[in-house]
């Protein structure tokens, strides 16, 4: 791999939300996750929830014992989050912002209101060996504060755009793709690694992968309900040929 390789992180939550909605053992996330990455992922994410709606503590545990590329570990900046994490020590740990009755995760973390708190909090991580992503919206206060925290990797919401694109808000669409343009160049000088991730498909990851400066994406929820449509590795062989077009147009 180079520099400018783009990863692919495959997100197994919803393997864990079809398992849960009749309980036992069925369908496995690990299961998913291996078949992912033997179809070509490069990393895999998930993230256990205060509510344990999806991933539960089990499955953590397996996926850092059972994988062979990195895990993601998403989750919230809480003190029972940082224990599971420094016990756990997955390769990344990405701080999410978390409220329990949201349907998922809606905007990015406050960092620069919640600095006080997740500079520790970033700070004991660090030590750990353990590579901290922010996931923060693309905005140049937020990212110049992920900085200050050192925090090596910032990972930038795309839901507000595909969102935009899903219900046909063109000049919305145009504005927060504007938005993550400028974020990921700014975040870029600034030092950091910039990943993005939320509500990504074929389309957007395409588009998203023409921005020369981001080295992750982070995709779950449409992979996995493309899955079933034309099977796990199918999906991940063809979102990888959508991220390696956007490079081509990007070069
Ligand atoms: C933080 C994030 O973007 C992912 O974890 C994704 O949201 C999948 O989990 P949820 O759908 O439960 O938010
Ligand atoms: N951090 C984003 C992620 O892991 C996947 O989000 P989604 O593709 O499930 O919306």
């Amino acid at each position: 791999m180079n520099d400018k390789t783009l990863r692919l992180g495959v997100n197994v939550d919803h393997v864990a939300t079809v398992r849960n909605a009749r309980g036992g053992t069925h369908p496995d996330p690990v299961k998913a996750a291996k078949e992912a990455i033997a179809a070509g992922a490069d990393g895999i994410t998930a993230h256990l929830r205060e509510d344990r709606r999806h991933i539960r503590d089990a499955d953590i545990e397996r996926l850092r014992a059972e994988i062979t590329k990195p895990l993601n570990f998403e989750m919230a900046a809480t003190p029972e989050m940082s224990v599971m994490a420094l016990r756990v020590k997955p390769h990344a740990a990405c701080i999410v912002p978390e409220r329990r009755e949201e349907l998922t995760t809606e905007g990015g973390l406050d960092v620069v209101g919640l600095a006080d708190g997740l500079s520790s909090f970033v700070g004991r991580l660090n030590d750990a060996g353990i590579r901290v992503s922010l996931f923060i919206a693309a905005d140049p206060k937020q990212i110049e504060m992920a900085a200050k925290l050192k925090a090596p990797v910032i990972e930038i919401h795309t839901g507000a755009w595909c969102d935009a694109i899903a219900e046909g808000h063109a000049s919305v669409a145009d504005a927060e793709w504007r938005r993550i343009a400028d974020g990921v160049r700014i975040a870029s000088d600034l030092g950091l690694e910039v990943h993005a991730g939320h509500g990504l498909n074929y389309a957007t990851a395409e588009q998203i992968a023409t921005l020369p400066n981001l080295r992750e994406l982070n995709i779950g929820h449409f992979l996995m309900g493309e899955a079933l449509s034309v099977g796990l590795s199918q999906t991940i062989v063809t979102m990888r040929a959508a991220m390696d077009r956007g490079r081509v147009r990007a070069s």
